[in-house]
């Protein structure tokens, strides 16, 4: 499969209110398939938001619900989802978590935010994730961070040389930095010859107003998708063929000298 029709939810999020965040997800889920999107992605923490002080009432424990029914959701509806994260309780701590699952169901990956974002306090709350997430979209080789990771480009170098051509992105970023959000999305896709598809959530929390601007960019930073600051779904395809073109043309995977980089 070269061509990938991917779905970007950039919804709304109800603040500490995941029975609702769950129903949103599920109309989303529904309206993705009605389109024939291969997958659905959403943002980041779209269980509870960043309402990070009721996460021992609130967070999911051990991602039960979350997966139990982003699952019986794919299967449903046949469609891949990237379930954006979620706040998930474990071995007594907090997480910042993406489930993806394929088309029967099957959940492919589990990623923790590798990287907490200080502004936020999330570090005083929530710990971080210690590994790579890798899976496969029909086939395409994918993996994803989430939000303030893409400020780390050694982090999605190292899951890009690894094989990956199509790096996910969920994210709550506040509109006051979207033209850092859409240059270092743009970055991280020229530098690593990958498609970047990137969900990042609208509205507003006690803390912050979110900008939207999703996006989807190809392996030269160029938008194939761009959304606004309103709610909504809306669906583009990719060609993966892109990525042997451009990498063949200038291989910067195999012109890396890292015996220089680290010490
Ligand atoms: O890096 C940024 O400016 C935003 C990061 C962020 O909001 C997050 O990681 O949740």
């Amino acid at each position: 499969m070269t061509k990938l029709k991917v779905a970007l939810a950039q919804m709304d999020i109800a603040f500490g209110a995941p029975a609702q965040n769950f129903e949103k997800v599920a109309a989303f889920v529904a309206q993705a398939a009605e389109q024939h999107a291969d997958i659905v992605a959403f943002p980041e923490m779209w269980n509870t938001g960043y309402a990070l002080k009721q996460l021992g009432q609130l967070a999911d424990v051990n991602g039960l619900e979350t997966q139990k029914k982003l699952s019986q959701l794919a299967k449903t509806y046949h469609i891949y989802i990237f379930g954006g994260s979620v706040a998930v309780a474990a071995d007594q701590k907090f997480y910042n978590t993406t489930y993806v699952f394929d088309n029967e169901g099957q959940l492919l990956s589990t990623y923790q935010k590798v990287h907490l974002f200080g502004l936020m306090h999330e570090g005083d709350f929530m710990a971080a994730g210690q590994q790579a997430s890798h899976f496969d979209v029909l086939g395409v080789p994918a993996t994803n961070v989430i939000c303030y990771d893409i400020r780390f480009p050694e982090w999605l170098r190292k899951l890009s040389a690894a094989g990956s051509q199509l790096i996910f992105v969920p994210a709550e970023w506040p509109s006051v930095r979207t033209p850092q959000w859409t240059r270092l999305l743009a970055a991280r896709a020229i530098e690593n010859q990958s498609f970047v598809v990137a969900i990042n959530r609208v509205g507003q929390d006690p803390d912050n107003v979110f900008g939207g601007h999703s996006l989807v960019l190809d392996p030269l930073g160029n938008e194939l998708l761009c959304l606004d600051d309103q709610e909504q779904l809306q669906v583009v395809t990719i060609d993966l063929a892109e990525i042997d073109k451009i990498r063949g043309e200038i291989p910067v995977f195999e012109d890396r000298r890292v015996d220089l980089y680290y010490d």
